[in-house]
C-alpha cells in the first residue's frame, strides 16, 4: 500500500490513523477561547510504533493521557502557516492493528483562525455573542488537535457547554441536551456523527439561533430576524435532496439542514455534513444574488462528491469540486432544463477564465492537480479546481456519450470509493475500467494538458446551444428578455474584457432602463449581480459607483465579492489610500481568512500574531 502523503499536514499518516473523536469543549466567550479534551481512537497501521504526531495550530496543551497514563509531548517548529507538530510518545511499542485511545486537554487561541467570535453589534439580533467555525482546508487543528488531513476520516461524538440563551449546533445529528452540572447558567448540547468524515468537515456553530422545519430531514436555522426568509428561500430543499438520490444514490446523513451565518461568512456555502452553511447574502437581503438555490444545489452534491468520496489531500482537490459542479448543474439541469445547465456552464467557463487571469496563466496553482508543497491552501484556493474540474468531466462526457451515459460512471465511482478518500490516480483508473470498451477513446485525451498543465484547459467549453460571439452580439432588443441569471453571465463576460470606457457603461444603464430609478443604491446594484455590475462601474473609473462598491465590499464578506471589489478599488488610483483605510477599519471584524487574502492582496502587512 502505498504510504499515504500530505504536504499540507505534519500528522503521521503512516503510522496509525484516526478512527474517533470524542469531544468534550466549554465555550468561553469572554475569553475568546474553547477548553477541549479531545480524546482519540486511534489505529495503529505499523508494527513497533511507540509515538504519533498530531496537527496543532496555536492550541495550548495542557496534558497528554493514554489509558489514564500522563504521556510525554512536546510541539514542534511553528511553521508559517501549516501551524505546529504535537508529537506524543507512546509509554509501549504498538503492533499494527492495535487501537490506543489518546487523550489531549487543550485550549485555543482567540485568534484560532478556524474560529471568528462575533460581538453582538456584529450580530442581526444585537443582542448574543456568535461564534462559528470554518475548518477547511487546514484549520481544523487551529480548533482541535488531529490528524488534519483528509486522507483520514473517523466518526465522532460530541458535548459542547455554552451560556443557556445560545443554541449549540454541529456537522452532526443532534443527540439532545440537558443543563450543564457544572454550571446552571449554561447548557450541554450532544451530537453524534455516525459516518466517518475528514477533519475539514467538523464544524461548530453558537448563537441566538431559531429555526423552521423545511422538509421531513430538513430544518433551517439562524438568528430570529432571517429564519422565515431562509425558510421561503430554501424551501425547495428536498425536492433537490430526491434529485440527487436520484442520481447518485441514498443519502446516508440523515439529517440535512442548512444555517444561515452572519454577513462576515467568507463563502457562499460549505458542506459540512448534515449542517450546510450558507451565506445571508442568498437571501436578497444584504445584497441580492442570483441562484441561492445553485449555492444549496451545490452543498447537497458535496453530500456524496466530497463528503462520500474525498480527496486524498487538497493537492486533487478538484475531485471533490470538479463533481460537485458537475452534479450541481445536473441538480439544476432536473429543476429547470438542458439549455439552463448549459448556461450555468458557459458562466463556470467565464469564472475559469477570470481565474487564470487573476493567477497568471503560467502560474501551476492554475494545474488541475497542483503541487502545495509549502503553499497556504487558502492562497491557493481559487474557482480553477470547481471549473476546470468540470470542463474536463463535460469533455469526458460528450466523449463517451452524453450526459446520460456518464452520469452512470458518476455513481459508480461514488458507490466504488463511498467512504473513502481517493487521489487522482486512483480516480483515471476507476473510468478507464468503467469504460473499458472506450479505452481507445480515452487515451486519446490530453491527460497531461488537462491535468498538469497551468492555464486554460486543452479543448475549450462550446456549449451545445448559445456560442460566446452569440453573447457578444446581442443588440439592446436581444438583452431586454433575458432572464436576470443570463444577464449576469453576459456582464461576467464584459469583465473579462479590457475595460469598457464610461460612455458604455453609462449607455448599459440606459439599455437596463436604470436611469429611471433615481435611487443611486438601487441603480448600481441592478438586483442579480450587484458585485459583477459595480466592478464594471469602478474599471471605468464611474465614481459615482465608488461609494457603493466601499459599501457592498464592508457590508458582507464573501470572498467571491469582497476580495475582487477591494481589488478593483485598490486599482482605481485616486482611490487605492481610501481602499487601504477601508481595509484596516474593518480588519478587526473581518474572518481571520478574509482579513488574510485581503490584506495580502492590498500589499498590507498583517499584525504579528
Ligand atoms: C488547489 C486548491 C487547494 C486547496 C483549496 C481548498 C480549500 C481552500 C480553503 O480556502 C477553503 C475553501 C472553502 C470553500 C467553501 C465553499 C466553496 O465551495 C464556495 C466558494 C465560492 C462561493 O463563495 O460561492
Ligand atoms: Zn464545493
Amino acid at each position: 500500500m502505498v504510504p499515504v502523503t500530505d504536504p499540507s499536514s505534519f500528522a503521521s499518516l503512516a503510522k496509525c490513523t484516526t478512527r474517533h473523536l470524542n469531544l468534550t469543549l466549554h465555550v468561553d466567550f469572554e475569553r475568546r477561547a474553547i477548553k477541549g479534551i479531545v480524546a482519540l481512537t486511534v489505529e495503529v497501521l505499523e508494527d513497533k510504533c511507540s509515538s504519533l504526531t498530531l496537527d496543532t495550530k496555536d492550541l495550548q496543551i495542557n496534558q497528554v493521557k493514554a489509558n489514564g497514563q500522563q504521556l510525554k509531548f512536546a510541539l514542534g517548529a511553528k511553521h508559517s502557516f501549516n501551524g505546529t507538530p504535537l508529537e506524543i510518545s507512546l509509554p509501549f511499542d504498538l503492533s499494527r492493528g492495535q487501537h490506543v485511545i489518546v487523550e489531549v486537554t487543550y485550549e485555543t487561541s482567540p485568534r484560532a483562525s478556524a474560529l471568528q467570535w462575533l460581538t453582538p453589534a456584529q450580530t442581526a439580533g444585537k443582542k448574543h455573542p456568535y461564534l462559528f467555525s470554518q475548518c477547511q482546508a487546514t484549520h481544523c487543528r487551529s480548533m482541535i488537535p488531529c490528524q488534519d488531513t483528509p486522507s483520514v476520516k473517523h466518526t465522532y461524538y460530541a458535548q459542547v457547554s455554552v451560556p443557556k440563551e445560545l443554541v449549540a449546533l454541529m456537522s452532526a445529528v443532534g443527540d439532545g441536551q440537558e443543563p450543564d452540572p457544572q454550571d446552571s447558567k449554561r447548557t450541554i448540547y450532544r451530537f453524534r456523527q455516525a459516518v466517518p468524515i475528514p477533519s475539514y468537515l467538523v464544524a461548530v456553530v453558537v448563537g441566538a439561533l431559531d429555526s423552521r422545519e423545511i422538509g421531513p430531514r430538513s430544518r433551517v436555522w439562524s438568528e430570529k430576524e432571517l429564519v422565515e426568509q431562509a425558510a421561503y428561500e430554501f424551501a425547495k430543499t428536498e425536492d433537490m435532496l430526491k434529485i440527487a438520490e436520484d442520481l447518485v444514490g441514498p443519502y446516508v446523513w440523515e439529517q440535512y439542514d442548512i444555517v444561515v451565518l452572519p454577513p462576515s461568512f467568507p463563502y457562499g456555502g460549505m458542506e459540512n455534513p448534515c449542517l450546510t452553511y450558507a451565506t445571508p447574502t442568498l437571501l436578497c437581503l444584504i445584497c441580492a444574488v442570483c441562484c441561492p438555490l445553485q449555492v444549496i444545489a451545490h452543498e447537497i452534491a458535496h453530500s456524496w462528491t466530497g463528503n462520500l468520496v474525498t480527496t486524498k489531500s487538497w493537492e486533487h482537490f478538484w475531485l471533490n469540486e470538479g463533481h460537485t459542479v458537475y452534479l450541481e448543474r445536473m441538480i439544476a439541469k432536473s429543476l429547470e432544463n438542458e439549455q439552463y445547465r448549459q448556461f450555468k456552464a458557459i458562466g463556470g467557463w467565464k469564472e475559469l477564465q477570470e481565474a487564470v487571469k487573476l493567477f497568471g496563466e503560467r502560474n501551476p496553482l492554475t494545474n488541475l492537480v497542483p503541487s502545495l508543497k509549502e503553499v497556504d491552501t487558502d492562497a491557493a484556493f481559487s474557482f480553477v479546481p470547481y471549473e476546470k474540474g468540470f470542463a474536463l468531466l463535460y469533455h469526458l462526457e460528450e466523449l463517451v456519450g452524453g450526459s446520460d451515459v456518464f452520469m452512470k460512471f458518476i455513481r459508480y465511482y461514488i458507490q466504488r470509493y463511498a467512504y473513502a478518500s481517493v487521489n487522482t490516480d486512483e480516480w483515471k483508473n476507476c473510468l478507464f475500467t468503467y469504460f473499458r470498451d472506450k479505452g481507445d477513446v480515452l487515451k486519446k485525451v490530453d491527460w497531461d494538458g488537462w491535468m498538469n498543465t497551468p492555464g486554460m484547459p486543452p479543448v475549450p467549453f462550446l456549449p451545445s446551444q448559445a456560442k460566446e460571439e452569440d453573447l457578444a452580439s446581442f443588440s439592446e432588443a436581444d438583452l431586454k428578455p433575458l432572464s436576470s441569471t443570463q444577464l449576469t453571465e453576459f456582464l461576467t463576460l464584459l469583465l473579462l474584457k479590457d475595460p469598457l470606457p464610461l460612455t458604455h457603461v453609462k449607455r448599459m444603464q440606459e439599455v437596463y432602463n436604470l436611469n429611471s430609478i433615481k435611487n443611486c443604491e438601487i441603480r448600481f446594484r441592478y438586483s442579480e449581480m450587484p458585485d459583477v455590475w459595480l466592478r464594471l462601474c469602478v474599471r471605468a473609473r464611474w465614481e459615482e459607483a465608488v461609494p457603493l462598491a466601499f459599501k457592498m465590499a464592508t457590508e458582507q464578506g464573501r470572498l467571491k465579492y469582497t476580495r475582487p471589489l477591494f481589488r478593483e478599488l485598490h486599482e482605481f488610483e485616486k482611490y487605492r489610500q481610501e481602499a487601504v483605510d477601508t481595509y484596516l477599519q474593518h480588519r478587526a471584524a473581518m474572518h481571520p481568512v478574509t482579513a488574510a487574502l485581503v490584506g495580502r492582496d492590498l500589499k498590507v502587512e498583517q499584525p504579528h500574531k
